[in-house]
């Protein structure tokens, strides 16, 4: 068995794996606190992961410390980090300095790339913050955007405006029914923001008319506009760790 974790900036998710099988992904979210309580009794029961633990990490280098520390008192095994490069197999970054992609985008596309038989993709990763990136069926990643997270942009908006800080609380997921505008301050807010992610996928998936993106959806927050989105969207959560398992293979 393999365990496979992927440490973003608010969530820790991980799955094992076995004859290149994925068990469901689970996660707990970290925020600035200590995971190794949490982790430990999620992980007591876990059988030793013989081939390895690998690690993604795009957040503070203390929690990938807290997992060594965990695996070596545990299982007496070194876990390995897996990195952004410039390559993997035919996927080759766009970034002129690869190391500075973030893993997580680099691993989805990795991802991507596998279970969708090399078809040109745009991946769309709602977590904490929102980043999506375009790879062709040439194995070019042609780069990509970042912006806030759907959380993080009811944050700012909550707290730098004296009218709208009553607003902030979990958003109802976008419904194929929601209208295009609304006559209401949180619905406005909720709607605002739906509307500049979706406006932003359609922006870029646009450009690419000629070589139609398979659009794929991961990240934590997807699921607030996944039923809003086309239905040929892709939905895959654990996009990253199937990623992470590829380039564990690769060690
Ligand atoms: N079930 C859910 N419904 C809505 N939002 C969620 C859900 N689970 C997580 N989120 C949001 O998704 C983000 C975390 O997603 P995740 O992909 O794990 O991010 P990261 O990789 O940045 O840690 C947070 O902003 C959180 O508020
Ligand atoms: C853009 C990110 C902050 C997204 O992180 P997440 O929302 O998954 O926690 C992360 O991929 C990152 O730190 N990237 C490094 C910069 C870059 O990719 O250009
Ligand atoms: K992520």
């Amino acid at each position: 068995m393999k365990l496979l974790i992927d440490i973003g900036n608010t969530c820790l998710k991980w799955a094992s794996a076995q004859q290149g099988q994925l068990s469901p992904q689970q996660r707990i979210t970290h925020h600035g606190r200590d995971v190794m309580p949490s982790l430990a009794e999620h992980w007591h029961a876990l059988p030793i992961p013989e081939q390895g633990v690998f690690i993604s990490s795009v957040a503070h280098p203390l929690y990938v410390q807290q997992i060594r520390d965990f695996c070596q008192q545990q299982w007496q095994c070194e876990p390995v980090l897996i990195r952004s490069t410039a390559q993997f197999g035919q996927i080759r970054s766009a970034y002129p300095q690869p190391e500075r992609l973030g893993v997580d985008r680099w691993l989805a596309l990795i991802g991507a790339w596998f279970v969708l038989e090399g078809r040109s993709c745009c991946v769309v990763d709602c977590g904490t913050a929102i980043t999506l990136d375009v790879l062709t069926s040439d194995g070019q990643h042609q780069g990509g955007l970042i912006l806030p997270g759907i959380g993080k942009m009811h944050q700012i908006l909550a707290q730098d405006t004296h009218a709208l800080g009553q607003y902030h609380r979990d958003p109802p997921p976008l419904s194929p029914d929601s209208p295009l505008l609304a006559n209401h301050s949180q619905h406005a807010i909720q709607l605002g923001i739906y509307y500049a992610v979706i406006g932003l996928i359609e922006h870029v998936t646009a450009a690419y008319s000629a070589d139609p993106l398979q659009l794929i959806l991961t990240g934590g927050a997807a699921t607030l506009l996944r039923s809003a989105l086309p239905t040929h969207c892709h939905y895959w959560p654990d996009l990253v760790l199937q990623g992470l398992l590829k380039a564990s293979e690769l060690q």
